[in-house]
């Protein structure tokens, strides 16, 4: 990592969100080998493989305690944090061995972003220094121009420019809720991730919120490799090409039942209990 700023700067501050005007990084395969996952001596994850293809949101449903934000956190190397949890198998990114032990962790969490179930910025930070707070954490130096224009393209991206453009000077924490989600996702952007990680985004939003969240997802999608964990039955059709359907039978580990295309995975699930979970039959 050259600690560089990519791309360029000097978009006068209060006009239109800029366009880049380098391509971003190309689009980026993630895949998951074999992954089990234990907290102390209780596996709740056993050998789930999962490709999940560049430029496409793919969805992780399935009951609660099946393991989806395990395997979602261990994508990004979060698993770890948990001091009683360990794992097997392996995550590639554009196959790259992400838990390579030559890799530093702060790479992972740069190319491969989390935004969580409840907004979390920084409530007495402002918003502009919201949106550019994971530069430090990475180690990325950037002057001046290059942070108004990662902060303005960064909300744009994330469909927020527009709502406080006027205030970016205003903490974080005064924002409605749904706009503190997006502005999570700005800060996820801001240092340009190849892969943007999801657990529940909307689960803590109203309607009209989660509408705007979904419509950003769609247009990120087309430079940042998506994987979203929701209950939102709905939500996983509206937004993902790809489906994963997660279940733990009782006292066992979660495994994958049946993943591909989302539609086909609704309308014609190849297994009895995929069938039931769509339908809202059980979970
Ligand atoms: N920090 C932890 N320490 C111990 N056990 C944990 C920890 N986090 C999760 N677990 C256990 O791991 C299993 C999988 O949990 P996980 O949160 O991944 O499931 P999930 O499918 O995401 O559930 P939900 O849909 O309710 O969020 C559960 O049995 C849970 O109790």
């Amino acid at each position: 990592m050259d600690g560089a700023v990519q791309g360029p700067h000097a978009t006068p501050p209060g006009t239109q969100p800029a366009e880049p005007e380098e391509a971003a990084a190309p689009l980026a395969t993630l895949q998951a080998n074999r992954i089990t996952a234990w907290f102390g001596d209780r596996k709740v994850l056993d050998r789930v493989s999962l490709t999940m293809p560049a430029g496409q949101v793919t969805s992780l449903i399935g009951p609660s305690g099946c393991g989806k934000s395990t395997f979602l956190r261990i994508l990004n190397r979060m698993h770890e944090l948990v001091p009683s949890a360990t794992l097997a198998g392996e995550v590639l990114l554009d196959g790259e061995d992400i838990y390579d032990p030559k890799k530093k962790l702060v790479e992972a969490r740069k190319h491969i972003g989390m935004v969580f179930q409840k907004p979390n910025p920084f409530p007495a930070m402002s918003i502009y220094d919201n949106v550019i707070a994971g530069l430090k954490l990475t180690g990325t130096k950037a002057s001046r121009e290059q942070k108004d224009y990662l902060v303005e393209t960064s909300l744009a991206k994330a469909g927020l420019w527009k709502e406080v453009k006027d205030r970016l000077r205003s903490p974080g924490g005064g924002l409605s809720g749904g706009q503190q989600q997006r502005l999570c996702i700005a800060r996820s952007l801001a240092v340009t991730p190849r892969v943007l990680l999801m657990d529940e985004p909307c689960s803590a939003l109203d309607p009209t919120s989660t509408r705007v969240i979904e419509e950003t997802m769609l247009e990120l999608a087309k430079e940042v490799t998506i994987v979203i964990v929701t209950h939102n039955m709905q939500q996983a059709q509206r937004v993902s090409q790809q489906c994963a359907f997660f279940l733990a039978a009782h006292g066992k580990p979660g495994v994958i039942v049946e993943h591909g295309d989302t539609a086909a995975m609704f309308d014609s699930p190849i297994d009895p209990r995929t069938f039931d979970y769509v339908n809202g039959r059980f979970g």
